[in-house]
């Protein structure tokens, strides 16, 4: 009952979190002790994330609060073994332990929770084997041990419920599960014996075995020790065959990978260049040749030269560009300088950024240093009169938070768009490209600035007509200034294009407002539902259904909600936003307005001018949290330096 819920609480707190726990012993309920929620005179949620709990929890403690649904313990100083009696907790669903000085084994008793959803013990110091007893666990979704000091092989889980899963950075070793080889290739990365995964070197015999079999230590290849165990002597691989194998291996790779990038380039020298260009920094033409002048390009019209193939790799063109039949001008629009012309931009050294729903983008550095992206727009079906009405639309559109469309070029070959080059990239590629050691977190203070820019940019195509939309709100259409202010790039393109060219179903998929069949008929509550998405993934750092090429993404909407019923708000959150708790407050606010933009009807969704509005009213109460606190470090990051443009 609630005494002995109380009594177990105080217990836990004086062992540890004496000073910390401000819960008053004299209270009749612990109802009201912060960090609590009851149900029917029954303590059924704890989440205490990191309030600077400390210590060893003891034994016979925990599990006396046997109505638990929710146990947050994250992000404490909690360390030894977890106590057993953990086990009594029969209606426990989410565990959330990870980032304590957890040690030992995960206690086998965990695995008698057959209601747990979400268990997470990542980075810990747990050690020992996974538990085979974790496939008792037939309703869990999410199951996180990453970073801890777990060995031994992955068993073979059969959880059909699992679809967060990750082992990483741990000391593991044989074939990982083939039900597990779907998970992102992140959740097993940092195991040195691992196979079999995608990324991961593939398990030596793996074709001989049956798929499920788990290799032993001494068969994976950076088995330890020699593979002194077992004992089995039939069939083992002596350490010459172990290393032939593990060379055969990576000279096949290496071999794979040299033939496709090999074809990524022979694509890339087509007329339209390509989609996949290798990473490179910008090229100046006078650099060492690494870039190809457009004009080089547009002599070569046609014909696919080595030379053009292999310079193309490293600084892609503009391929087959403009023929410039002397008549044809850039058309700039505005006040905007003419500091270049046609002629300058087809001389320019090219570097394909990617290729969109309407065309390719290239980004173009001009021999005097300027740099402008260049969109090469696709099938464009309507008459040249037409498309220069359009354009003209476009390019009258004002607002600091689109970017700008600065100049344009028709011609019966060749149209393309001139626009302002975004140094700082998409917000896409800012929370998904880098996830690895050398990122710097993206901090609540610039996610917010962000969206509110996105926001405003929006809101002002909306209030050029109420039937002017954007119709692919996307992360990779938020370009970034060197600031990190955002700028909405793509707009108008739609009308400028034919039916063919109407944005790919697979690639916004994510972004897509359910009453949308038809991708061209778009509204501008279809663009507030994108936003929503949009917003879902600057909260969560996800990446929506099919937004990334090669790596499965998530039905956000759908992923929010159900995490959200469950009461489980503060697990949504980026790890990178979790450092920020005096703005929590905040953050449950602009997730609240995420799914009211996310509504399934669109009557249900706010207007553009009210998300604006609401975004800016929590940027100003956080800036009030922030000065309430101001031992948080809300640093922005260091302003790199932009690239000398043509209009500032
Ligand atoms: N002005 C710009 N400055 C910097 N990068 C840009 C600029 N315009 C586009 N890009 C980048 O070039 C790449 C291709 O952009 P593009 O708009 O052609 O296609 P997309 O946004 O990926 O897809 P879609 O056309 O469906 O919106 C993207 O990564 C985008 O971030």
């Amino acid at each position: 009952d609630l005494a002995s819920d109380k009594a177990a609480l105080l217990s836990f707190r004086s062992a540890v979190g004496r000073s910390i726990l401000q819960w008053n012993p004299s209270d009749q309920s612990p109802c009201n002790w912060q960090g609590l929620t009851c149900e029917s005179s029954r303590v059924t949620v704890i989440r205490l994330p990191g309030v600077g709990l400390i210590g060893q929890i003891p034994a016979g403690v925990l599990g006396n609060l046997t109505k638990l649904r929710t146990l947050s313990l994250r992000f404490n100083a909690l360390s030894g073994p977890l106590p057993s009696d953990i086990a009594s907790l029969s209606e426990l669903r989410n565990l959330y332990l990870q980032g304590n000085d957890f040690s030992g084994e995960i206690p086998p008793s965990l695995f008698r929770l057959s209601n747990l959803v979400r268990l997470n013990l990542a980075n810990n110091g747990f050690s020992g084997e996974i538990p085979v007893g974790m496939n008792n666990l037939t309703r869990l979704g999410t199951l996180y041990l990453e970073n801890n000091k777990l060995s031994g092989s992955i068993p073979d889980f059969n959880l059909t419920n699992l679809a967060q899963f990750n082992v990483s950075n741990n000391q593991l070793n044989g074939s990982v599960p083939v039900k597990l080889r779907k998970m992102s290739s992140n959740a097993f990365k940092g195991n040195l014996g691992l196979c079999g995964a995608p990324v991961l070197p593939a398990c030596p015999g793996e074709s001989a075995l049956p798929p499920t079999v788990s290799q032993s230590p001494a068969t994976s290849p950076s088995s330890r020790g020699g593979g002194g165990g077992g004992g089995k002597k039939k069939k083992k691989l002596s350490g010459g065959a172990i290393a032939g194998i593990a060379i055969g291996a990576a000279v096949g790779f290496l071999l794979l990978m040299a033939l496709l990038i090999l074809l990524c380039r022979k694509k890339s020298s087509g007329r339209t260049g390509s989609l996949d260009v290798p990473a490179a920094k910008p090229h100046l033409a006078a650099e060492e040749g690494a870039g190809v002048p457009l004009e080089k390009e547009m002599d070569e019209r046609g014909q696919t030269s080595t030379a053009a193939v292999g310079a193309a790799a490293a600084g892609a063109s503009l391929a087959g560009a403009a023929t410039a039949n002397g008549a044809k001008k850039l058309i700039f629009f505005g006040g905007a300088a003419r500091v270049f012309d046609l002629e300058d931009l087809l001389r320019a050294s090219a570097e394909v950024l990617g290729k969109g729903t309407f065309g390719t983008s290239y980004k173009a550095v001009l021999e005097m240093g300027t740099v402008v992206a260049v969109k090469r727009l696709k099938d464009v079906m309507i008459s040249e009169r037409e498309f220069r009405e359009k354009i003209e639309t476009v390019g009258s559109m004002d607002q600091e938070n689109l970017v700008p469309l600065r100049a344009y070029y028709f011609s019966k070959d060749e149209k393309l768009l001139v626009y302002d080059y975004m140094s700082m990239g998409s917000l896409s590629a800012l929370l998904h490209g880098n996830r690895g050691a050398g990122r710097t977190p993206l901090n609540w203070e610039t996610r917010t600035g962000i969206a509110l820019g996105a926001a405003r940019g929006i809101e002002y195509l909306h209030s050029q007509g109420s039937d002017v939309s954007h119709g692919n709100i996307k992360s990779s259409n938020i370009l970034l200034t060197k600031n990190y202010d955002a700028r909405v790039s793509d707009f108008g393109l739609a009308a400028l294009v034919g039916p063919s060219s109407s944005p790919n179903p697979n690639r916004v998929a994510g972004y897509r407002a359910p009453e949308v069949t038809d991708a061209r008929r778009i509204s501008q509550k279809a663009d507030v539902y994108s936003f929503g998405v949009l917003l879902l993934e600057l909260l969560t750092g996800k990446a929506p259904a099919q937004a990334l090429l090669n790596e499965e993404g998530v039905d956000l909407p759908r992923w929010v909600q159900s995490v959200v019923r469950e009461e489980w708000t503060a697990e949504v959150f980026d790890l990178e936003l979790l450092r920020y708790q005096n703005v929590e407050e905040e953050m449950v606010q602009l997730l609240q307005l995420a799914i009211d933009c996310a509504a399934q009807y669109p009557d249900n969704r706010p207007s553009m001018s009210e998300v604006a509005s609401r975004i800016e009213e929590i940027r100003r109460s956080s800036l009030r949290a922030e000065q309430q606190n101001d031992g948080v470090e809300l640093s922005r990051r260091t302003d790199p330096v932009d690239p000398p443009s043509a209009f500032d």
